[in-house]
Order: structure tokens, then sequence, then C-alpha cells
């Protein structure tokens, strides 16, 4: 059984360099700056979506992010080629890894995009693992910081309510068909590999996440109908809302 513990909610409008900005980056800083001290290194897993730019902004711009002993792979991503406008890579490339690559604060080595295969009967998720396995190995393979965006109905990465996929109890990356956000075929983090991560920072930005943010504060709901509640079973929950 996990030791479930009360998250920490951060509650404010987000604008660069106000409060929740700082408390958020503050939060993920130490989980990273921890990981880094124990083994060297830290590993995040970002999803896509609109709410994770704003936070990678904040640690862009944060001269004490170790961005030099980070490695950064997808909690979840669309089965589209890396350039393609709904890949979750660009949304992150673009904006945030690329400029830091181009600064030298850390290497593209550091960056694991994952590569949709379309010769590959798993798309390429396994060689996603493997690519993970290597990486994670002194962090008892799992993330060290996992930011999940929130949608509407209380998914996270590409775990969906009543979805088959939530039913996968085994630990990595998996293969997620029929996605009821577009598009419909994706991979995800399984919700094991997602409820082992040191630190989980749920993002629930804008009046549409109300409904969402209630029901995961609601003991009754159950993971199946609202999966972002997985991120309750990780060691150290956050919650970043604008919705008081
Ligand atoms: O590929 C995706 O669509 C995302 O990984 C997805 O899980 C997203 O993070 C949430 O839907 C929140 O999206 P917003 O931040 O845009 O609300």
């Amino acid at each position: 059984m996990y030791a479930k513990q009360p998250y920490e909610q951060i509650y404010g409008s987000w604008e660069p360099a106000s409060p929740v900005a700082a408390r958020t980056a503050a939060v993920c800083k130490q989980a990273l700056r921890q990981a880094v001290a124990e083994n060297g290194q830290a590993v995040i897993a970002i999803p896509g979506g609109r709410s994770i730019t704003r936070v990678l902004e904040a640690l862009r711009d944060d001269p004490e992010v170790p961005w030099e002993h980070i490695h950064i792979f997808w909690v979840d991503e669309r089965w589209v080629p890396l350039e393609h406008p709904d890949s979750n890579f660009g949304a992150a490339w673009q904006p945030v890894l690329q400029p830091l690559v181009a600064a030298g604060r850390m290497h593209q080595d550091q960056v694991h995009p994952f590569r949709y295969r379309s010769d590959l009967p798993d798309g390429g998720v396994g060689l996603y693992q493997s690519e993970f396995r290597q990486y994670a190995a002194d962090s008892a393979e799992r993330f060290d910081l996992v930011l999940l965006g929130v949608g509407e109905d209380g998914h996270c990465a590409s775990l969906f309510p009543r979805h088959p996929a939530l039913a996968e109890t085994g630990y990595g990356f998996i293969a997620v068909d029929n996605s009821p956000k577009p598009p419909p075929q994706r991979m995800s983090a399984s919700r094991t590999m997602i409820a082992a991560a040191r630190c989980a920072v749920l993002l629930f930005f804008g009046e549409g996440k109300r409904t969402a943010l209630e029901r995961f504060g609601d003991d009754e709901v159950p993971i199946e109908a609202c999966p972002c509640k997985i991120a309750l079973q990780a060691v150290h929950t956050v919650v970043v809302t604008d919705l008081g």
C-alpha cells in the first residue's frame, strides 16, 4: 500500500513572477535538487497541453534550476512526428527547451522525446521504455518530478476516465488507443508509473477545470472516474490552481 499524504495546494492567479509561480518553481526546484544530491541527476516528466508551458517558462527563467543535471521525458505523447504541430515535444521544445540548449544551460542529449515509430506494432513505446531505464537507473526507475496538466474530465497524461488504459497496472510506458481527446493514438506513463513519482505537480488552471478539481478533492470519486487522483499516491503531491 502507498502511504497517502496530504497534498499541498498552491493557489493564486498565475502571472510570471507571481507568488503562485514562485512557490511552484520552489517546489519543483526542491524535488530536482534533492534528486541531484542523491543521484547526481534528476528525471522530470512533462505532458502536453497549454498549462504546462507557463510552469516550464518559470523554470526556464529561474537561474537556480539545475538544468545541467536534468533529463526530460514525456509523461505522454501523441503518435505524431516530432515536427507535427500536435506534438507534445514541440510544444515544450520551441519556447523552453531549445532556448535552454542554445544558452548552454543543458545539452540536447538530456532531452528525451518519444519518437513515434509507425513501423513498429507498439509505435515505439518499448524503445522509449528502454531509453528511460538507461537514464532513470540511478533513481529507482521513477520520475523525480512529474508535471501533469489536468483535463476538464479529470484525465492526466493520456489516462482518461473509464478508459481501458487505466486497467494496465504494469509499470512503464504504455500504448493508448481510442483516446477521447484527439489524436486517438498516444503513449502514456502507466498509472503505477505516475503513482511511483517522488513529486507530482497537478495543474488546474481556468474555470473549465473547476469540476475536475472538485472531483479530485472528493474522497468518494474513484480513480477510474477521475484519473488525476493517481497523483495522490506519489510521495509528495502538489496542486497548483487559480480556482478559489
Ligand atoms: O497530450 C495531451 O493532451 C496532454 O498531455 C494532456 O494530458 C494535457 O496535459 C491535459 O489535457 C491538460 O491540457 P491543458 O493544459 O491544455 O488544459
